[in-house]
């Protein structure tokens, strides 16, 4: 991000001769014969070194990778000053250049441990102990609906970055969740959405958490008037709304205009994007569902993951080595995706949390100093639980024409061991077997073996696996919600990385605007026909069959 392509950088030209040399050649099964040392070479242990305990293997030895690669990307890095800009993130300073902001989710998690100089860094502690207690009120009973009974259902209204993260991290987190506390998430204006919610509550129970950063988004907006209007539909008394109503936000002027009171609203600063914010006051669905201690194991497991990719050598650092990895694939085999595939049914919205964080962060075609890239940035994220996955799309990974890398990544223990982990030791089967195919495939040869003299050569084409995918596995141990939280910051920082190393900003989101102000204008235009103007024919084409055959 020295104000350079980084293309331009001299370990980027290097990357690009080692490919045109190897990348025809290169053989897992071959690097594997020839190395025994592989797997130990290419895998790295973490330990957490503050806060709980989390421990977690990533194996980087089945990548199309050889320790020339490795070191040139880990060059590519320094060129990149990746060391330098990872210092600024931590010390506060303004690397959202555009938005002229600091990057500050590690404040968030921070426990008094780095030393942050921006202001709101001194107050995330005070906003923690609001979270605590209001948390401790409601899952003990103390905190009462305005008929005097106790809350039974949180229903949090958020969209982007204020609902992927509860709804991703209380799914993962479940174990642990207040079973006689309903937690239901809305975030599409869908009328669906909230009407089909509603059924499932009675306002003289339900706290409506009104969760957005800017205050001021369509969908959330919306959502949360439906809501109120809802509530009051009962309740008759807007003095209710109190007890009812609480909101998460950087915007006090327009949570108190909406109607609730300072003292429920739970602030945070400019300085978390919205999609870093589960670990501040965006996070309250989840302490209410599995309660304030594990929230805040959830933030431990973060901040060590925090440490390790502040302070370890890039060598070992697992945030830049998966980020340099997924580079390589991105820009030099011309990877389009990358697959997050969890063994582990309790990380289902994993992929879906990620397509956000990723996408929304690195999906940027100019670098910080408006220059357009002339190679590929973020990859297009997205991926499902295994086996689920397995049954699905697996047979275009394995055989299909693109090469995909993918992440695969499992717990080793379960939370449900029944039938005598009957469920975990098929489900882990299949998490170890689905790597070894991908990397070492199956040869003609071995099919034809197998089938004997008499296979016709389309049956064995048709069973015959490259042996040129690719995968890697960071592997989470429990207990979970720690791991959790080394998980999420360990992907966050991977993000982080590649950005740098593209030179994009991967902090603003400056692509999501247009179609939000045109949204707007044909908002104004649906009513008449002879309103629609300005719009090309077929987006004027469109708004007129729905004007035509619309029933109210
Ligand atoms: O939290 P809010 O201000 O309501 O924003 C919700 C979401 O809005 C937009 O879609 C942004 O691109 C997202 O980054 C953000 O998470």
């Amino acid at each position: 991000m020295s104000g350079k392509l980084a293309s331009d950088y001299p370990s980027w030209k290097k990357l690009q001769q080692l490919y045109d040399a190897e990348h025809s050649k290169i053989v897992l099964k071959d690097l594997f014969a020839q190395d025994p040392q592989r797997f130990s070479k290419f895998s790295r242990e973490y330990n957490s070194t503050s806060g709980p305990d989390v421990t977690m293997l990533v194996d980087l030895s089945k990548n199309l990778i050889t320790e020339p690669v490795l070191e040139t990307l880990l060059e590519l890095a320094r060129e990149a000053k990746v060391e330098e800009y990872r210092d600024k993130m931590f010390a506060g300073e303004h690397i959202n250049t555009s938005e002229d902001r600091a990057v500050l989710h590690v404040a968030l998690r921070n426990f008094n441990d780095f030393k942050i100089a921006e202001s709101g860094a001194d107050e995330v502690s005070a906003v923690l102990d609001h979270m605590k207690e209001f948390t401790e009120a409601v899952r003990s009973g103390a905190w009462k609906g305005y008929t005097g009974k106790t809350i039974n259902t949180i229903v949090n209204i958020g969209i982007g970055g204020s609902d992927l993260g509860p709804v991703m991290v209380t799914e993962a987190l479940k174990p642990y969740a207040k079973r006689d506390l309903a937690a239901h998430f809305v975030s599409n204006i869908d009328g669906t959405h909230i009407a089909e919610t509603l059924r499932l509550c009675d306002p003289e129970t339900t706290l409506f958490i009104i969760a957005s950063k800017t205050f001021t988004t369509q969908e959330t907006i919306t959502n949360a008037e439906t809501a109120r209007g809802w509530f009051l539909a009962s309740a008759k008394d807007k003095a209710h709304v109190a007890k009812h109503f609480v909101a998460l936000s950087t915007n006090t002027k327009a949570v108190t205009g909406f109607g609730i009171h300072e003292s429920n609203m739970f602030q945070f600063w400019d300085w978390v994007g919205g999609r870093y914010s589960l670990w501040s006051a965006i996070g309250l669905s989840i302490a209410l569902v599995i309660g304030y201690e594990n929230f805040e194991q959830l933030l431990k497991g973060a901040h060590g993951m925090d440490k390790h990719f502040k302070e370890t050598p890039l060598e070992d650092n697992l945030p830049v080595l998966m980020a340099v990895i997924g580079l390589w694939y991105n820009d030099f085999y011309g990877s389009q995706t990358l697959a997050l595939l969890p063994y582990d049914q309790y990380l289902h919205k994993f992929a879906d949390y990620f397509q956000q964080g990723d996408m929304e962060s690195n999906g940027k075609f100019v670098t910080k100093n408006g220059q357009r890239v002339n190679y590929q940035t973020g990859p297009i994220i997205w991926g499902a639980s295994g086996t689920n996955g397995q049954h699905s799309f697996y047979q275009l990974v394995h055989q299909g024409t693109k090469l995909i890398p993918t992440d695969f990544i499992a717990p080793t223990t379960s939370h449900n061991p029944i039938e005598h982990s009957k469920h975990h030791r098929i489900l882990l089967s299949n998490f170890f077997a689905q790597p070894e195919a991908l990397a070492f495939g199956k040869t003609e040869e071995e099919v034809k073996r197998e089938l004997g003299p008499n296979a016709s050569e389309a049956l064995v084409k048709s069973k015959v696996f490259q042996k040129r995918k690719v995968s890697r596995h960071p592997r989470a141990y429990s207990p979970l919600f720690v791991s959790v939280g080394a998980l999420i910051a360990l992907y966050e920082h991977k993000i982080f990385v590649q950005g740098v190393i593209w030179g994009i900003n991967s902090f603003d989101q400056m692509g999501v605007e247009l179609g939000k102000v045109l949204a707007k204008n044909i908002l104004a235009q649906l009513e008449k026909p002879e309103d629609v103007k300005g719009h090309d024919s077929s987006t004027t084409g469109l708004i007129h069959y729905y004007q035509k055959n619309r029933k109210e």
